[in-house]
């Protein structure tokens, strides 16, 4: 074991990060007066131990005990306490409380993405961190899921913020002479990638990083190289998850923006997210529906964010280099950047990137060339190109439908289900329209899509006389003329196929039949009926029809006589 100063004892560490160690520590006695907590002998506490370039360099330490206040003062629900800074011969020592309980990026790690629901509300936590810290002018600059502990009671899962001030620290004068930032590739927001001046707003960045990877596991930049990543920070549009609800990528991509302006206070975002959580849960009633429907209002940006102090540009303008400006020397800018031997992610470190001054054209991140990784028209690393959502694929693709659909007028005499025998006659006279038939049986999708083209003369079929003069003011007539035999067949087909008109079938057929139909039914009548006793007679049927019958041509053969008598 190991003492920090007279008051502290290292036990074992806790882990290992760019800044320095992190130990499990027991304070011996209580500490003095400018310690925020003295704390009690026997207690447990956290102990970052700064890495000794850090501490050996006489303006980290300066600034250190300069930032001391900040540092000790900052207290809220969410963020992990600093209890006492210890400055000692070569050692530099921030004593916290301890956390019992896995880092964010671990429990990451073992447990898998969030729900919506839980991510947002967690993010809301960070975001209220976030708020009362830029309230006071801090600003964290390396908000990433390692920076977050997570401080498991009752089941339930309490965030808390930690590492605040250190990137201030890390920044400060004597670092800065040789580097340009501090941060983690995966997390750094468009402007500090670009050494421009930074504002609060970076932790807003920061956090929209963090929720998007809370929901999907991962960040939405990652890259073979940190220089990839800096540029798709710079250029690239996140890709958006199908997992992910209306609302809370509407506070994703909000946080998202390259340009720092656009993006919400952090105020705004812990409202904002706690109003999507109760509008996405699955208890959620019409007005949180509608209330997170509606979140892009809540997230007016902050209008006087913190700035950080000192960071390139903000002290010395002259620093500022606009984006782009300035030749870009990728050897130069790729020889110093860190990660460069390994795929850039969200277990990396902080990172300290070169520091680049007024002279320094390397120090600006060039703006991205079109066809290179970062470019917005480009491949993203999630490993795919940008496509659309796929909301937004079958969205067009009911809107395609649609436009089908009215395009695509149908009447029922043209319906090719109905009318199939004569489209398979027709084919053969339209020659054009056999390069034309997809694949297959030839009702498919893809043939309905001519259809409009097919269908559309027939208007002009009911009126066979103008073929010619109707043809110009409707640019689908031309089609129209080709069709017209299309009906002829139908005819011959009709006649055959109905057994019922007997009389079509020929004048002699249908005389004989009437004649077999009245015989019958005189001789029922005969037979059946009083008419017998009516006429009196006592015949028979067919006696009776030849004598009416001999009466009858022995009346023409008188009036054959008569006839040729009188002449
Ligand atoms: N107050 C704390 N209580 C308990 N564990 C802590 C505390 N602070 C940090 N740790 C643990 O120590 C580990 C190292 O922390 P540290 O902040 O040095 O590294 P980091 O944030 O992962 O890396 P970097 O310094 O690059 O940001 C963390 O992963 C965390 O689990």
């Amino acid at each position: 074991m190991r003492p920090v100063g007279s008051k502290y004892l290292l036990e074992e560490p806790l882990g290992r990060g760019a800044t320095g160690t992190v130990w499990r520590a027991r304070q011996r006695e209580t500490a003095g007066a400018e310690a925020a907590v003295p704390g009690q002998p026997g207690e447990t506490v956290a102990i970052k131990v700064l890495k000794e370039e850090l501490a050996g360099d006489p303006d980290i330490v300066m600034r250190f005990l300069r930032e001391r206040s900040v540092l000790l003062r900052l207290t809220h629900p969410n963020i992990v306490r600093v209890r006492d800074l210890v400055v000692e011969g070569e050692l530099l020592a921030l004593v916290m409380d301890l956390v019992e309980g896995p880092d964010l990026h671990r429990y990451l790690r073992e447990n898998g993405p969030f729900t919506p629901v839980a991510a947002a509300l967690l993010t809301a936590q960070i975001a209220d961190a976030l708020a009362a810290s830029h309230a006071d002018g801090v600003v964290h600059r390396d908000l990433k899921p390692a920076n977050v502990l997570l401080k498991q009671y009752d089941g339930r899962m309490h965030p808390l913020l930690t590492d605040f001030g250190i990137a201030r620290l890390a920044d400060s004068p004597g670092l800065t002479r040789t580097q340009e930032f501090v941060g983690t590739p995966a997390y750094v927001a468009p402007e500090s990638a670009e050494g421009r001046p930074q504002t609060s707003a970076v932790d807003i960045y920061g956090a929209g990083i963090l929720l998007y990877e809370l929901v999907t596991g991962r960040p939405p930049f990652s890259g073979g190289s940190a220089l990839e990543v800096l540029h798709q920070h710079l250029s690239a549009e996140p890709r958006r998850p199908s997992t992910v609800p209306d609302p809370l990528w509407t506070v994703i991509e909000r946080c998202l923006r390259k340009n720092p302006d656009e993006r919400p206070s952090a105020v705004n975002l812990a409202r904002g997210l706690r109003v999507v959580a109760e509008g996405i849960g699955v208890h959620a009633n019409s007005a949180q529906i509608a209330a997170a429907e509606g979140v892009g209002a809540l997230l007016a940006p902050d209008p006087a964010p913190a700035p950080v102090p000192d960071t390139p540009g903000a002290a010395d303008p002259t620093q500022v280099l606009p984006h782009g400006a300035g030749a870009y020397d990728p050897n130069a800018a790729t020889s110093v950047l860190p990660h460069t031997g390994g795929p850039a992610g969200a277990a990396d470190p902080t990172a300290v990137l070169p520091h680049r001054g007024a002279a320094d054209p390397t120090a600006v991140m060039p703006p991205v060339p079109p066809g290179s990784p970062g470019h917005p028209g480009q491949q993203n690393q999630q490993g795919g190109p940008e496509d659309p959502h796929p909301w937004q694929n079958q969205l067009r693709a009911a809107r395609d439908r649609n436009e089908q659909t009215q395009v695509q007028y149908l009447d029922p005499n043209e319906d090719p289900l109905r009318r199939r025998p004569q489209r398979q006659v027709a084919r053969p006279q339209q020659p054009p329209r056999r390069q034309a038939p997809p694949p297959g049986p030839g009702y498919g999708y893809p043939q309905q899509q001519q259809q409009p083209q097919q269908y559309a003369p027939q208007p002009q079929q009911q009126r066979p006389q103008p073929p010619q003069r109707y043809a110009p003011p409707a640019p689908p007539a031309q089609p129209q003329q080709p069709q017209r035999p299309q009906r002829e067949p139908r005819q011959p087909r009709q006649r055959s196929a109905n057994p019922m008109r007997i009389p079509g079938l020929g004048c002699l057929k249908g005389c004989l039949f009437t004649i077999v139909i009245l015989f019958v039914a005189g001789w029922l009548i005969w037979e059946l009926s009083p008419l017998q006793e009516w006429i009196g007679t006592t015949k028979g049927y067919w006696e009776q029809l030849t004598d009416w019958f001999s009466t009858v041509t022995g009346w023409f053969e008188q009036l054959g006589g008569s006839g040729s008598g009188t002449n």
